[in-house]
Protein backbone atom coordinates (compact mmCIF):
# COMPACT_ATOMS: atom_id res chain seq x y z
CA UNK A 1 0.00 0.00 0.00
CA UNK A 2 1.34 3.51 -0.71
CA UNK A 3 1.09 5.95 2.36
CA UNK A 4 0.42 9.04 1.70
CA UNK A 5 -0.37 10.12 5.61
CA UNK A 6 2.00 8.70 7.55
CA UNK A 7 5.50 7.12 7.19
CA UNK A 8 6.13 3.42 7.80
CA UNK A 9 9.73 2.13 8.04
CA UNK A 10 11.34 -0.81 10.19
CA UNK A 11 14.35 -0.28 12.54
CA UNK A 12 15.12 -3.13 13.18
CA UNK A 13 12.94 -5.50 14.93
CA UNK A 14 10.77 -2.68 15.08
CA UNK A 15 8.11 -1.18 13.16
CA UNK A 16 7.97 2.64 13.21
CA UNK A 17 5.04 4.69 11.86
CA UNK A 18 5.29 8.35 11.67
CA UNK A 19 2.43 10.47 11.14
CA UNK A 20 2.83 12.68 8.70
CA UNK A 21 0.09 15.63 8.11
CA UNK A 22 2.57 18.25 9.28
CA UNK A 23 0.02 21.25 7.32
CA UNK A 24 -2.69 19.99 10.03
CA UNK A 25 -0.52 19.09 12.65
CA UNK A 26 -1.00 15.67 11.99
CA UNK A 27 -5.17 15.87 12.25
CA UNK A 28 -7.03 12.25 12.48
CA UNK A 29 -8.81 12.02 9.54
CA UNK A 30 -10.38 9.26 7.69
CA UNK A 31 -7.01 8.41 5.34
CA UNK A 32 -4.90 8.49 8.45
CA UNK A 33 -6.88 6.22 10.70
CA UNK A 34 -7.11 3.99 7.18
CA UNK A 35 -3.45 3.80 6.51
CA UNK A 36 -2.48 2.98 10.47
CA UNK A 37 -4.67 0.38 10.52
CA UNK A 38 -3.14 -1.03 7.25
CA UNK A 39 0.69 0.03 8.48
CA UNK A 40 -0.05 -1.76 11.75
CA UNK A 41 -2.18 -4.50 10.54
CA UNK A 42 1.33 -5.73 8.30
CA UNK A 43 3.61 -5.17 11.16
CA UNK A 44 0.89 -7.74 13.33
CA UNK A 45 1.58 -10.17 10.04
CA UNK A 46 5.41 -9.70 9.45
CA UNK A 47 7.30 -12.20 12.56
CA UNK A 48 10.72 -10.08 12.19
CA UNK A 49 8.75 -7.05 13.74
CA UNK A 50 8.30 -7.12 17.66
CA UNK A 51 6.92 -4.51 18.42
CA UNK A 52 5.47 -0.98 17.21
CA UNK A 53 6.46 2.60 17.74
CA UNK A 54 3.73 5.44 16.59
CA UNK A 55 5.26 8.68 16.27
CA UNK A 56 4.42 12.56 14.91
CA UNK A 57 6.35 15.96 14.60
CA UNK A 58 8.43 17.66 16.82
CA UNK A 59 5.96 20.28 16.87
CA UNK A 60 2.92 17.61 17.32
CA UNK A 61 2.21 14.30 17.95
CA UNK A 62 -1.87 14.76 16.75
CA UNK A 63 -3.65 18.25 17.30
CA UNK A 64 -6.96 16.10 17.74
CA UNK A 65 -9.29 14.67 14.99
CA UNK A 66 -9.59 16.70 11.82
CA UNK A 67 -12.03 19.20 12.84
CA UNK A 68 -12.31 20.41 9.25
CA UNK A 69 -13.45 16.72 7.95
CA UNK A 70 -16.13 16.49 11.06
CA UNK A 71 -17.16 19.86 10.95
CA UNK A 72 -20.54 19.83 8.79
CA UNK A 73 -21.51 15.89 9.84
CA UNK A 74 -24.93 15.51 10.89
CA UNK A 75 -25.81 13.20 13.67
CA UNK A 76 -27.40 10.93 11.19
CA UNK A 77 -24.16 10.61 9.09
CA UNK A 78 -22.26 9.66 12.83
CA UNK A 79 -24.96 7.11 13.87
CA UNK A 80 -25.18 5.50 10.70
CA UNK A 81 -21.42 5.30 10.00
CA UNK A 82 -20.84 4.58 13.83
CA UNK A 83 -18.00 7.60 13.68
CA UNK A 84 -14.91 7.12 14.93
CA UNK A 85 -15.76 3.21 15.73
CA UNK A 86 -12.88 2.03 13.36
CA UNK A 87 -10.01 3.30 15.89
CA UNK A 88 -11.15 0.44 18.09
CA UNK A 89 -9.50 -1.99 15.52
CA UNK A 90 -6.03 0.17 15.90
CA UNK A 91 -6.64 -1.25 20.09
CA UNK A 92 -6.64 -5.24 18.77
CA UNK A 93 -3.04 -5.44 17.59
CA UNK A 94 -1.82 -7.57 19.61
CA UNK A 95 2.27 -6.64 19.37
CA UNK A 96 3.18 -4.20 21.64
CA UNK A 97 2.85 -0.42 20.63
CA UNK A 98 4.84 2.48 22.00
CA UNK A 99 3.43 5.95 21.67
CA UNK A 100 6.57 8.39 21.66
CA UNK A 101 4.54 11.73 22.22
CA UNK A 102 5.89 15.21 20.80
CA UNK A 103 4.26 18.76 21.09
CA UNK A 104 0.38 18.88 20.91
CA UNK A 105 -1.21 15.07 21.84
CA UNK A 106 -4.52 16.80 22.16
CA UNK A 107 -8.23 15.11 21.15
CA UNK A 108 -7.88 12.33 19.25
CA UNK A 109 -3.78 12.58 19.39
CA UNK A 110 -4.04 11.95 23.49
CA UNK A 111 -6.78 9.60 22.74
CA UNK A 112 -4.82 7.23 20.17
CA UNK A 113 -1.33 7.66 22.50
CA UNK A 114 -3.80 6.15 24.78
CA UNK A 115 -4.41 3.52 22.77
CA UNK A 116 -0.90 3.12 23.05
CA UNK A 117 0.20 -0.06 25.07
CA UNK A 118 2.09 2.80 26.94
CA UNK A 119 3.72 6.49 26.33
CA UNK A 120 6.84 7.87 26.26
CA UNK A 121 6.58 11.85 26.32
CA UNK A 122 9.15 14.93 25.33
CA UNK A 123 9.92 17.20 27.55
CA UNK A 124 7.78 19.44 24.99
CA UNK A 125 4.67 17.37 25.11
CA UNK A 126 1.06 18.82 26.10
CA UNK A 127 -1.66 16.68 26.09
CA UNK A 128 -5.53 17.32 26.33
CA UNK A 129 -9.20 16.68 25.89
CA UNK A 130 -10.09 20.27 24.43
CA UNK A 131 -13.15 18.63 22.43
CA UNK A 132 -15.45 20.90 25.02
CA UNK A 133 -13.89 23.99 23.78
CA UNK A 134 -15.35 23.12 19.82
CA UNK A 135 -19.07 22.87 21.56
CA UNK A 136 -18.67 18.71 21.98
CA UNK A 137 -17.16 15.81 24.19
CA UNK A 138 -14.13 13.52 23.63
CA UNK A 139 -15.22 10.31 21.18
CA UNK A 140 -12.73 8.49 20.60
CA UNK A 141 -12.00 7.03 24.14
CA UNK A 142 -10.63 9.86 26.00
CA UNK A 143 -13.59 10.18 28.76
CA UNK A 144 -13.03 6.29 29.53
CA UNK A 145 -9.41 5.74 29.14
CA UNK A 146 -8.24 8.99 30.58
CA UNK A 147 -10.14 8.51 33.80
CA UNK A 148 -8.57 5.07 33.68
CA UNK A 149 -5.25 6.86 33.73
CA UNK A 150 -5.18 9.84 35.68
CA UNK A 151 -8.66 9.95 38.15
CA UNK A 152 -11.85 11.23 37.18
CA UNK A 153 -10.52 14.55 38.92
CA UNK A 154 -7.89 15.00 37.07
CA UNK A 155 -9.87 13.35 33.78
CA UNK A 156 -12.99 15.99 34.85
CA UNK A 157 -11.06 19.10 34.59
CA UNK A 158 -9.18 18.10 31.61
CA UNK A 159 -12.39 17.42 29.75
CA UNK A 160 -14.71 19.71 31.64
CA UNK A 161 -12.49 23.05 30.92
CA UNK A 162 -9.83 21.79 28.74
CA UNK A 163 -7.04 22.61 29.33
CA UNK A 164 -3.59 21.20 28.50
CA UNK A 165 -1.17 19.58 30.72
CA UNK A 166 2.59 19.47 30.29
CA UNK A 167 4.91 16.51 29.91
CA UNK A 168 5.78 16.66 34.09
CA UNK A 169 1.94 16.50 34.72
CA UNK A 170 1.74 14.00 32.62
CA UNK A 171 4.43 11.81 33.98
CA UNK A 172 3.31 12.36 37.64
CA UNK A 173 -0.44 11.92 36.91
CA UNK A 174 0.27 8.57 35.13
CA UNK A 175 -0.72 9.22 32.01
CA UNK A 176 3.03 8.45 30.18
CA UNK A 177 5.56 6.12 31.84
CA UNK A 178 8.55 8.27 31.02
CA UNK A 179 9.77 11.79 29.68
CA UNK A 180 12.76 12.04 28.12
CA UNK A 181 14.44 15.41 26.39
CA UNK A 182 12.73 16.24 23.26
CA UNK A 183 15.27 15.73 20.94
CA UNK A 184 15.95 12.12 22.82
CA UNK A 185 12.49 11.39 22.17
CA UNK A 186 12.52 8.72 18.80
CA UNK A 187 15.74 7.25 19.93
CA UNK A 188 14.69 6.74 23.35
CA UNK A 189 11.65 5.07 22.14
CA UNK A 190 12.66 2.85 19.63
CA UNK A 191 15.27 1.81 22.29
CA UNK A 192 12.61 0.79 24.81
CA UNK A 193 10.85 -1.19 21.68
CA UNK A 194 13.97 -2.41 20.76
CA UNK A 195 14.52 -4.23 24.48
CA UNK A 196 10.39 -5.23 24.16
CA UNK A 197 11.15 -6.53 20.61
CA UNK A 198 14.59 -8.83 21.53
CA UNK A 199 12.05 -10.73 24.28
CA UNK A 200 10.54 -13.64 23.99
CA UNK A 201 7.24 -12.27 21.39
CA UNK A 202 4.62 -14.67 22.52
CA UNK A 203 5.32 -13.91 26.18
CA UNK A 204 5.02 -10.01 25.69
CA UNK A 205 1.90 -10.49 23.87
CA UNK A 206 0.39 -12.28 27.17
CA UNK A 207 1.71 -10.02 29.27
CA UNK A 208 0.17 -7.23 27.20
CA UNK A 209 -3.03 -9.47 27.28
CA UNK A 210 -2.79 -9.90 31.40
CA UNK A 211 -2.44 -6.38 31.75
CA UNK A 212 -5.09 -5.48 29.59
CA UNK A 213 -7.45 -7.67 31.16
CA UNK A 214 -7.11 -5.94 34.37
CA UNK A 215 -8.92 -3.02 32.80
CA UNK A 216 -11.92 -5.22 31.51
CA UNK A 217 -12.80 -8.25 34.72
CA UNK A 218 -12.16 -8.63 38.37
CA UNK A 219 -9.40 -8.36 40.45
CA UNK A 220 -10.26 -12.33 41.47
CA UNK A 221 -11.06 -12.84 37.74
CA UNK A 222 -8.44 -11.16 36.51
CA UNK A 223 -5.39 -13.64 38.71
CA UNK A 224 -7.13 -16.16 37.79
CA UNK A 225 -6.52 -14.95 34.15
CA UNK A 226 -2.83 -13.80 34.87
CA UNK A 227 -1.99 -17.64 36.24
CA UNK A 228 -3.60 -19.33 33.31
CA UNK A 229 -1.48 -17.65 30.78
CA UNK A 230 1.15 -17.97 33.06
CA UNK A 231 1.11 -21.70 33.50
CA UNK A 232 0.73 -21.87 29.64
CA UNK A 233 4.49 -20.35 29.24
CA UNK A 234 5.76 -23.63 29.93
CA UNK A 235 4.98 -25.11 26.83
CA UNK A 236 6.86 -22.31 25.17
CA UNK A 237 10.69 -23.09 24.20
CA UNK A 238 11.67 -19.09 25.13
CA UNK A 239 10.52 -20.51 28.84
CA UNK A 240 12.81 -23.23 28.76
CA UNK A 241 15.42 -21.09 27.10
CA UNK A 242 15.30 -18.17 29.28
CA UNK A 243 15.45 -19.63 32.54
CA UNK A 244 18.68 -21.69 31.58
CA UNK A 245 20.06 -18.79 30.19
CA UNK A 246 19.59 -17.37 32.95
CA UNK A 247 21.13 -20.56 35.24
CA UNK A 248 23.53 -20.66 32.60
CA UNK A 249 24.82 -16.69 33.14
CA UNK A 250 24.03 -16.20 29.36
CA UNK A 251 22.21 -14.03 27.50
CA UNK A 252 18.72 -15.92 26.35
CA UNK A 253 18.22 -16.34 22.35
CA UNK A 254 14.52 -16.59 22.24
CA UNK A 255 12.87 -18.06 19.36
CA UNK A 256 9.35 -16.74 19.59
CA UNK A 257 7.98 -20.21 20.07
C1 LIG B 1 -14.24 16.11 18.53
C2 LIG B 1 -13.47 14.93 18.94
C3 LIG B 1 -14.29 13.83 19.46
C4 LIG B 1 -12.15 14.82 18.85
C5 LIG B 1 -11.15 15.85 18.52
O1 LIG B 1 -10.02 15.51 18.53
S1 LIG B 1 -11.57 17.48 18.13
C6 LIG B 1 -10.01 18.27 17.95
C7 LIG B 1 -9.38 18.56 19.26
N1 LIG B 1 -8.21 19.38 19.05
C8 LIG B 1 -8.26 20.69 19.08
O2 LIG B 1 -9.26 21.33 19.34
C9 LIG B 1 -6.94 21.41 18.78
C10 LIG B 1 -7.08 22.26 17.53
N2 LIG B 1 -5.85 22.94 17.23
C11 LIG B 1 -5.40 24.00 17.93
O3 LIG B 1 -5.98 24.43 18.90
C12 LIG B 1 -4.14 24.62 17.43
O4 LIG B 1 -3.92 24.22 16.11
C13 LIG B 1 -2.89 24.28 18.30
C14 LIG B 1 -3.01 24.94 19.68
C15 LIG B 1 -2.72 22.79 18.46
C16 LIG B 1 -1.62 24.84 17.59
O5 LIG B 1 -1.78 26.22 17.32
P1 LIG B 1 -0.83 26.95 16.25
O6 LIG B 1 -1.24 28.37 16.25
O7 LIG B 1 0.57 26.63 16.53
O8 LIG B 1 -1.17 26.25 14.86
P2 LIG B 1 -2.48 26.51 13.93
O9 LIG B 1 -2.20 27.61 13.00
O10 LIG B 1 -3.68 26.60 14.77
O11 LIG B 1 -2.56 25.10 13.15
C17 LIG B 1 -1.77 24.82 12.01
C18 LIG B 1 -2.68 24.19 10.97
O12 LIG B 1 -3.17 22.95 11.50
C19 LIG B 1 -4.59 22.93 11.45
N3 LIG B 1 -5.13 22.12 12.55
C20 LIG B 1 -4.71 22.11 13.82
N4 LIG B 1 -5.45 21.25 14.53
C21 LIG B 1 -6.35 20.73 13.69
C22 LIG B 1 -7.40 19.79 13.86
N5 LIG B 1 -7.65 19.15 15.02
N6 LIG B 1 -8.15 19.50 12.78
C23 LIG B 1 -7.94 20.09 11.58
N7 LIG B 1 -6.94 20.98 11.37
C24 LIG B 1 -6.17 21.30 12.41
C25 LIG B 1 -4.98 24.40 11.57
O13 LIG B 1 -6.28 24.61 11.10
C26 LIG B 1 -3.92 25.05 10.69
O14 LIG B 1 -4.24 24.85 9.34
P3 LIG B 1 -4.53 26.13 8.38
O15 LIG B 1 -3.29 26.94 8.43
O16 LIG B 1 -4.81 25.50 7.04
O17 LIG B 1 -5.69 26.81 8.98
Amino acid sequence: MAYETIVVETRGKVGLITLNRPKALNALNTQVLTELLAASQAFEENPRIGAIVVTGSEKAFAAGADIKEMQSKSYIDAYMEDFFSGWEAFTRIRKPVIAAVSGYALGGGCELAMMCDFIIAGDNAKFGQPEITLGVMPGMGGSQRLTRFVGKSKAMDMCLTGRMMDAAEAERSGLVSRVVPAGELLEEALKAATKVADFSLPAVMMAKEAVNRSYETTLSEGLRFERRLFHSMFALDDQKEGMAAFAEKRTANFKNR
